[in-house]
């Protein structure tokens, strides 16, 4: 028997992932009658010791990975599970990702007090989220509205709509998801009204890269078409040099039921007050070059000014 250490953040949303993850690993040792048990250990983050500050303005990559990844590196503990979305783009050597299961919904959601969707939000109605990349995207569909910031974790956030007077905030549909707070969600935004972000609403776990027995295991975890889709999607956010505070968004999806066949990527660079958006696709069978044409296609339509902008 080996009993694997799973590294989580407090956060109720990095625990309920780090355990439905745990639950699904657990059923795969029962069924296959593998020899493991596995173990949550509470490790704080950097990024959650700064909840106050408005996250793009603290900068840095990882803020939320990287203890985890020391931790890792130490053997404190054998595996972590992050969203996709909070990833560095580079993972320190010795780290792998073991595993990226299939995605939950990648689209953003408001939510918003009466429930009114976004059609029958008053004018000038404020709108919580601290996202430039939502930020824009939905002042660019609805100038009128104020856009103001809000943080903490999801549950934070709902208590303040309440609390603070938004009319409604902007959230990543796939973290209620996994919260059970399905309910809670008044309306889904479609992609071509809000892009999402690289990696939304997708896990990945993260282990050492010389665990082969871990890694054996992980694998059967692994959604070959989540993992194709967020590997274009994270080439496109590499090469325009992105850290998880830019407005860019991008969201690749399968154009047939073939988990090894043709993608679409969308890619979006936008001004942080939504009045320039960028939007350019490609679609083909290899992720990343279908990521390199997108950000190329960005690029050359003036991208690298925006983020220049957006970086000041
Ligand atoms: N930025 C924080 C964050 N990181 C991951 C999620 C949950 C959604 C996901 O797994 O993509 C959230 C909350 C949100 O954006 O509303």
């Amino acid at each position: 028997m080996r009993n694997i250490m799973v590294g989580s953040r407090q956060s109720a949303l990095a625990l309920t992932q780090t355990n439905q993850t745990i639950q699904l690993l657990k059923e795969l040792c029962e069924r296959e009658n593998l020899p493991y048990t596995f173990e949550v250990k509470p490790i704080v983050t950097r990024g959650d010791r700064i909840l106050d500050v408005t996250l793009s303005k603290v900068g840095g990559k990882g803020l939320f990975v990287k203890e985890i990844e020391e931790a890792l590196l130490n053997g404190e503990i054998d595996m972590a599970i992050h969203s996709m979305k909070d990833m560095p783009f580079e993972l320190p050597e010795g780290l792998v990702i073991g595993a990226i299961p299939r995605r939950e919904d990648p689209r953003d959601c408001i939510v918003s007090r009466g429930n009114k969707p976004l059609a029958e939000l008053p004018q000038g109605a404020r709108i919580g989220t601290s996202s430039l990349r939502r930020a824009a995207q939905l002042q660019a569909y609805r100038p009128d509205f104020r856009i103001e910031s809000i943080r903490g974790n999801i549950d934070t956030r709902l208590r303040k709509l309440e609390d603070e007077g938004f009319d409604a905030i902007l959230l990543a549909a796939a973290g209620l998801h996994r919260m059970g707070w399905k309910d809670r969600i008044t309306e889904y935004l479609s992609p071509e009204i809000c892009l999402p972000a690289v990696g939304q609403g997708a896990l990945a776990i993260e282990c050492r890269g010389s665990d082969r027995e871990l890694l054996d295991v992980l694998d059967r975890l692994n959604d070959t078409a989540t993992a194709r889709a967020v590997e274009a999607e994270r080439r496109l956010l590499g090469l325009l040099n992105g850290g998880c505070q830019v407005p860019i968004g991008a969201y690749a999806r399968l154009e047939t039921e073939d988990p090894a066949g043709a993608l679409v990527l969308e890619g979006l660079v936008a001004s942080p007050d939504g009045s320039r958006l960028l939007r350019e696709s490609a679609s083909g069978g290899e992720p990343l070059k279908i990521g390199s044409d997108t950000a190329e296609a960005l690029l050359g339509r003036g991208a690298g000014d925006l983020l220049a902008e957006a970086r000041e």
